[in-house]
């Protein structure tokens, strides 16, 4: 009977512990979705002069898009993904329920404008929970083809980065088609993404999954022990951008 008290007691302690942990994540991930602009932490990142073209990037809730950025969101998605998703999906490609997904409540948009300010990239991303990590999940990136190998994909999830970072998410997710070569190259030899702990695994289904759910860990600076701490207080975790926008205090490759 003691023995048995003791464990009760330590299970229902872990479970406390476990709710506690549970609410500081679920803030993380609200406090994050209630940020206006996020873009105005790291307003270096708002241009991409760079290999032949200049673009500006704004950040957007779907809330607030107008028509024609909502078609332009959906024409890109449509041309760059349909045939990936009927060749390699499960239910193929549906306009309908693309249209819903792009526009849900959490979607956050990424939007790039050349100097005409015509549309020609943008991602889609949203701050969430997977099982009970806070994370930021990369939905969709999509650039038409003029402004592609130009370093604007990199530099774009440079900025999901950051975000992650700034708000304290743990992970970048996304999932990317197996056959999509181009971009899993991209990921997983330009961006170091890994195949994440809950990406089906070979096996797990009759068939092989076509898709891999890839993820980036947000790396923090550990702080100095105290005694290291130097007189000068110059150390700090947080992120901060300079002047070229680059990053310090967070690991962006
Ligand atoms: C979660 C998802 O959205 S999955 C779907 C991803 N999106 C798509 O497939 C849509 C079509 N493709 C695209 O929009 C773009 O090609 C992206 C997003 C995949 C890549 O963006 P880009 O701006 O072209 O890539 P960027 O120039 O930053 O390339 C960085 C590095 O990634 C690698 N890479 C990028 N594209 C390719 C490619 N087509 N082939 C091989 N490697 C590539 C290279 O190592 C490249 O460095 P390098 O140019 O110095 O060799």
């Amino acid at each position: 009977m003691g023995r048995k008290s003791a464990k009760s007691k330590e299970k229902k302690q872990r479970r406390k512990e476990e709710n506690a942990k549970l609410a500081v994540s679920l803030a993380k991930v609200d406090a994050a979705c209630k940020l206006e602009d996020p873009l105005s932490l790291f307003e270096p990142f708002r241009k991409f002069d760079r290999n032949g073209v200049s673009l500006t990037i704004e950040c957007k809730h779907a809330d607030d898009l107008d028509d024609t950025a909502k078609e332009f969101i959906f024409q890109l998605c449509k041309k760059n993904m349909q045939k990936l998703y009927e060749e390699n999906g499960i239910q193929g490609w549906k306009d309908r329920d693309k249209r819903e997904e792009l526009l849900e409540d959490k979607a956050r948009y990424l939007l790039v404008r050349d100097v005409k300010q015509e549309l020609v990239a943008f991602v889609h991303f949203r701050f969430d929970m997977e099982f009970d990590e806070e994370i930021l999940y990369c939905y969709e990136i999509q650039l038409t083809e003029c402004v592609r190998r130009k370093g604007l994909g990199k530099f774009l999830m440079q900025i999901l980065e950051l975000l992650a970072h700034k708000t304290e998410m743990l992970k970048v997710m996304l999932t990317v088609f197996k056959a999509n070569d181009n971009a899993v190259k991209f990921f997983m030899e330009a961006l170091k993404f890994e195949v994440d702990d809950i990406s089906p695994d070979d096996g797990m289904y009759e068939e092989e999954a076509r898709y891999w759910i890839l993820s980036k860990p947000i790396k923090r600076k550990t702080p100095l022990a105290p005694k290291q701490v130097p007189q000068s207080n110059t150390v700090t975790t947080n992120t901060s951008v300079n002047t070229n926008g680059q990053t310090n205090g967070v690991a962006v490759q």
